[in-house]
């Protein structure tokens, strides 16, 4: 199936990228970890998004899983972009923002929490493809701390998508 032509300006995205990354957190232990993203599409101008990570020992194995995510990338005029996430930890972003060439850069326009949902407030990330791979830092205002990161990753592309 074609790729909606709006897409162009993130079709660098599509396909399946493995990697790991490192996080940390004022209430937390860094850790290293391991993650898949696969972004997809069905012909209509945005893009499926889901991610998954496990935690990795020092030999870089898989010890267990832990954050993944779900949504869709929403391409606008302008190189504009909305981004519609949910966790299965009670949280559920919407992030705006803009894609420069090969850069993208998203905020939180809103957060919404269940009643038993951590208190997260906020959410800033930035991805780039840098030399073919995808690279992104991700910062998260939570747990009272101010906008800091939580999370980095640099992942290959380990796949095309087909469908
Ligand atoms: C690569 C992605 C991510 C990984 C691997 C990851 C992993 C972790 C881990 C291992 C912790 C330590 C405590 C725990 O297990 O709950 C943690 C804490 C936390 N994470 Fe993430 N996380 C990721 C992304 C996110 C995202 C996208 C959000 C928000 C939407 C988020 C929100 C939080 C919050 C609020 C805490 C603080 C928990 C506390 O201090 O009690 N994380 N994360």
């Amino acid at each position: 199936m074609d790729v909606h032509p709006d897409l162009e300006p993130i079709a660098f995205l599509l396909g399946r990228w493995e990697g790991a990354g490192v996080i940390g957190y004022p209430t937390m232990e860094s850790a290293n970890f391991g993650q898949e993203i696969v972004f997809g599409h069905n012909g209509k101008p945005f893009l499926t998004y889901q991610s998954r990570t496990w935690l990795l020992d020092a030999e870089g194995a898989k010890v267990r899983p832990l954050s993944t995510e779900t949504g869709f990338w929403r391409i606008q005029p302008e190189r504009q972009i909305e981004v519609c996430l949910a966790h299965p930890t009670g949280i559920v972003e919407i992030y705006v923002g803009e894609v420069v060439f090969h850069k993208i850069e998203l905020r939180t326009d809103v957060v919404a929490r269940t009643t038993t949902a951590k208190d997260y407030n906020a959410g800033h990330r930035l991805y780039g493809l840098v030399n073919g791979n995808l690279m992104y830092a991700y910062d998260m205002a939570a747990m009272g701390h101010p906008l800091q990161s939580h999370a980095s990753a640099e992942l290959k592309r380990a796949g095309d998508f087909d469908e």
